[in-house]
């Protein structure tokens, strides 16, 4: 079906607030109170929303938040797409496609942000509009009674001190932004952003405590800090509660071990879960059975690159690389055709180029390998990518560590 006549797509002003949230209550099924109502406003820039408007009714919304994003080698700033939905009544008739069109015009003009990024509801509804599966994530439910951090697993000088994680926001973003530049796939937390990863309402709880917190003070001061919740359980074998982590930051490992012996020993619980862990999630190896980790996978981040050739040079490479790739585009033209990358020590272009490609492919693969988490071998194998010559990249776009999606925007 196509966009009915009467609808048509405009930016948004900040008195559409109250009429998004409402689709997205629709959409996403869930009740927004005052409380939630008012928070959301100060995240809202109605400048970079867009909303379809039916005869003076606002019928479906997108927006792109402006936050920074950890890429390889470089924090660069991401448009972070958010708050997507399309009233059920109006629903497949090509709204999402003209906002998607729209907005995805609307960035490349602006040129302020190479990269957008998104967490999917559904994984059918983005690879169409360029957008890759650029992060996976472990969600980890650890059986706490038979999986141990082992005695050789590193320890740290200091002492654990439990805080009110508002009380004590201050040292929370000092190690946060201490740990964020090297970690891809975490983003900046400007303005109100850090208040809301902070917020506690009680219909985020599902039936669990208060959001808790938990610093580590070394010999200099705060290393590390872990928040979580517990939810607690009884059976028929007595105390069963799940410890349910909600963040956890620490670089020096160390630290970070002494973080997880804290959460895995909390008493009258059996279990410790983590939704947010990257593949290659370093408890895998502090522990003395990593199968009881129970371990699922999930896709995480999305990545559409805006503009190819500025993001391909705002990254890093571990090693040197020298590429002809043919892209194809068909919404941002301005990425289609024959670009030369070539990175070295000191320098990285990607500059159009009437040479033979070596490898093809359309956008959507170029996003999915842009943080290092997804190879383009396996999109070869999956007939995703063209092996054109010998010089294929197949390790390329790797990094040091697999990306990791720590936060659902
Ligand atoms: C970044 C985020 O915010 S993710 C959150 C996305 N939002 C949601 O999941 C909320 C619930 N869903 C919705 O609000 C709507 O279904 C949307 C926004 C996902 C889709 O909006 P619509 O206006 O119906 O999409 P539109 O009509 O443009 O469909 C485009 C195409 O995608 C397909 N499509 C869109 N959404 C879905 C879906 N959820 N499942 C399967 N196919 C889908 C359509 O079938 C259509 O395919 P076609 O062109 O081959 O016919």
């Amino acid at each position: 079906m196509h966009m009915d006549d009467s609808v048509r797509l405009r930016q948004a002003t900040a008195d559409d607030h109250a009429a998004i949230l409402d689709i997205e209550g629709y959409v996403f099924h869930h009740d927004f109170d005052d409380d939630a109502r008012e928070f959301d406003r100060r995240l809202f820039e109605p400048e970079r929303s867009l909303v379809a408007d039916d005869n003076g009714s606002v019928v479906g919304h997108t927006t792109a938040l402006t936050r920074d994003l950890t890429v390889p080698g470089a924090v660069i700033p991401a448009a972070h797409v958010t708050g997507v939905g399309v009233l059920p009544t109006h629903r497949r008739r090509g709204l999402l496609t003209a906002m998607m069109h729209r907005q995805l015009a609307e960035l490349a003009e602006a040129g302020r942000e190479p990269v957008a990024v998104l967490w999917a509801s559904e994984t059918t509804i983005y690879p169409r509009f360029g957008y890759g599966p650029a992060a996976a994530r472990l969600e980890l439910n650890a059986m706490t009674r038979e999986v141990h951090i082992t005695p050789a697993a590193p320890s740290a000088d200091g002492r654990l001190r439990l805080i009110e994680p508002t009380e004590a926001a201050e040292d929370l973003k000092m190690l946060y932004e201490r740990v964020r530049p090297a970690r891809v796939g975490w983003s900046s937390r400007p303005g109100a952003w850090w208040d809301r990863r902070l917020r506690d309402p009680s219909a985020w709880r599902d039936g669990a405590t208060t959001r808790k917190g938990v610093l580590f003070e070394g010999p200099n001061g705060p290393e590390g800090y872990a928040m979580w919740r517990v939810k607690d359980g009884w059976d028929d074998y007595g105390p069963n509660g799940q410890v349910r982590v909600t963040e956890i930051v620490a670089d020096d490992p160390g630290v970070y071990a002494e973080l997880w012996r804290f959460l895995f020993g909390i008493d009258l619980t059996r279990s410790t879960s983590y939704d947010f862990a990257a593949l290659d999630e370093p408890l895998q190896y502090l522990v003395d059975e990593p199968r009881r980790l129970g371990r699922g996978f999930s896709d995480a981040l999305w990545i559409r690159l805006i503009d190819l050739p500025a993001a391909l040079e705002a990254r890093r490479y571990l090693g040197p690389v020298d590429v002809v790739l043919a892209v194809t585009d068909p919404l941002i033209s301005a990425n289609s055709g024959r670009w030369r990358l070539t990175a070295g020590p000191d320098k990285t272009t990607c500059v159009r180029t009437t040479d033979p490609a070596d490898v093809a492919c359309s956008i959507t693969e170029l996003g999915a390998v842009y943080l290092g988490g997804t190879t383009l071998s396996a999109l070869h194998a999956a007939g995703r990518v063209q092996r054109l010559t010998d010089n294929f990249p197949a390790t390329a776009f790797g990094w040091d560590r697999l990306p990791n999606a720590i936060e659902v925007f």
